[in-house]
């Protein structure tokens, strides 16, 4: 058992019988989807929200139950990972997006009234940035957006697939991850980010998170409550 199995599978505990689940995106999902899964097969009741096309292929094959976040009235609770998380003040602050999916895994956590992230203890940091910051852009005219975040000092890089084309989000737009250090600023920087034009999303998740379970390369599992 690694550290991501460990706090996937610890999530599973906190889905009950008739919940509407926000279904994060990548390696450390992927295990909590294996032990929901689980418990689908023996009876339990839930219908998953996905956040990427990446785990509603996933889901399927699990034979987990979905629904479209436009018929979601309600998510119960959203379960995800992150790439780097941050407490201060007894909040929570983190980047995702790593994976790519950062826009629709913010619309699904938003919609969840209660959002616990798993992930082993690499993910925990004294500061923000370390993880290039991913920001999702518009393709029409990117390299505009580019020039306007390196001249403020962000180092944008064009994220790029294995056959180096640019990457494409599950929206068809790319990704700009910024290259500096540290965050210290994460409220402020989210307002900056969001009021360029051509910037769909970006991946600080400020204060959106109330649980987090974290778990040692041994299978030692923390969690706390925010
Ligand atoms: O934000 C994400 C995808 O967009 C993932 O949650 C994040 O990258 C963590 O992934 P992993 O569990 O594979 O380390």
């Amino acid at each position: 058992m690694n550290g991501k199995q460990a706090a996937g599978e610890r999530a599973v505990d906190y889905i009950k019988d008739g919940m509407i689940v926000g279904l994060g995106t990548g390696s450390t999902v992927f295990y909590f989807l294996q032990a929901l899964a689980k418990k689908v097969a023996e009876g339990l009741q839930v219908t998953g929200v996905v956040t990427s096309m990446q785990t509603a292929a996933l889901a399927k094959e699990l034979n987990i139950p979905l629904m479209d976040l436009n018929e979601a009235t309600t998510i119960d609770v959203c379960i995800d990972g992150a790439d780097e998380i941050f407490v201060a003040d007894g909040s929570v602050y983190g980047i995702k997006g790593g994976g790519g999916a950062l826009l629709f895994e913010k619309l699904v956590a938003e919609a969840a009234q209660q959002r616990i992230w798993i992930a082993d203890e690499s993910k925990t940091v004294t500061q923000l940035g370390a993880f290039g910051l991913p920001v999702e852009v518009v393709q029409f005219g990117y390299q505009q957006l580019e020039r306007a975040l390196a001249k403020r000092g962000y180092n944008p890089v064009l994220r790029r697939s294995a056959d180096e084309t640019p990457y494409l989000t599950d929206s068809g737009n790319y990704i700009l991850d910024l290259q500096f250090e540290p965050i210290t600023e994460p409220l402020a920087l989210a307002t900056e980010l969001k009021h360029m034009t051509g910037v769909v999303e970006h991946g600080l998740f400020n204060q959106m998170t109330e649980v987090t379970i974290i778990a040692t390369a041994t299978g030692a599992v923390s969690v706390a409550t925010f």
